[in-house]
């Protein structure tokens, strides 16, 4: 299965990803995070963040997170994915493999004061262009399989629920085929 986390940055993706997996692995599950940030120093560092970049990002995440889950292996990936249509490739490319989208719906503008890498800040200051949800585009999911907006709860909060919908689905069943 591949659970995408998608939103601005500081909205809590790592920061589940990361309970997450704690949590599952400890229950046995075999688990993977491919977090943007890192996929992108370590696998592709000639990827910017234009919007074409960002694209081709998400779609070589998720060819590593389609091996990955074929092979039975929980896999979480943290990124901002700012784009319907690549959230929905992934989707597609997913045929068959259960596949969830995510949303971390944290409002921009507790993710501005929280500004775990300074982003928002530097932005402001002049510093940088092109963050997402301030001068780049953030398109909101509109129909998620789950949302969780992370100003309400604490992380545990946050992550049981997440492992909750990966263990059971929101009705009960797994998430929905990509
Ligand atoms: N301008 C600008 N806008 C957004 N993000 C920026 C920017 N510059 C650097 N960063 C850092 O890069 C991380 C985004 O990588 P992603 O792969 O998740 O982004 S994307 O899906 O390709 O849009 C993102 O990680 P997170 O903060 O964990 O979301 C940032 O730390
Ligand atoms: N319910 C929550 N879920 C996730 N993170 C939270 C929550 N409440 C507060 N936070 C804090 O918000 C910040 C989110 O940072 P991070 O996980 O790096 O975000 P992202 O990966 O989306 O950029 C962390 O400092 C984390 O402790």
């Amino acid at each position: 299965m591949t659970v995408l986390l998608t939103g601005l940055p500081s909205a809590g993706k790592t920061s589940l990803a990361t309970a997450a997996r704690a949590t599952l692995l400890a229950a046995g599950h075999q688990v993977e995070i491919l977090d943007g940030d890192v996929v992108r120093r370590e696998l592709w560092p000639e990827l910017g963040l234009s919007p074409e970049d960002r694209e081709r990002n998400l779609t070589r995440i998720g060819s590593v997170a389609l091996l990955l889950a074929r092979n039975g292996i929980t896999t979480i990936v943290a990124a901002i994915a700012p784009y319907a249509h690549s959230r929905a490739a992934l989707r597609a490319a997913h045929a068959g493999i259960p596949f969830a989208e995510v949303h971390i719906a944290t409002p921009l503008e507790v993710c501005r004061r929280r500004d775990v890498k300074g982003l928002y800040a530097r932005q402001a200051r002049g510093e940088i262009t092109g963050v997402t949800g301030v001068d780049a585009v953030y398109e909101e999911p509109v129909d998620p399989d789950l949302r969780i907006d992370t100003s309400l709860e604490d992380v545990g909060e946050s992550a049981d629920r997440l492992v909750d919908f990966i263990l059971h689905g929101p009705v009960g069943s797994r998430a929905r085929m990509g």
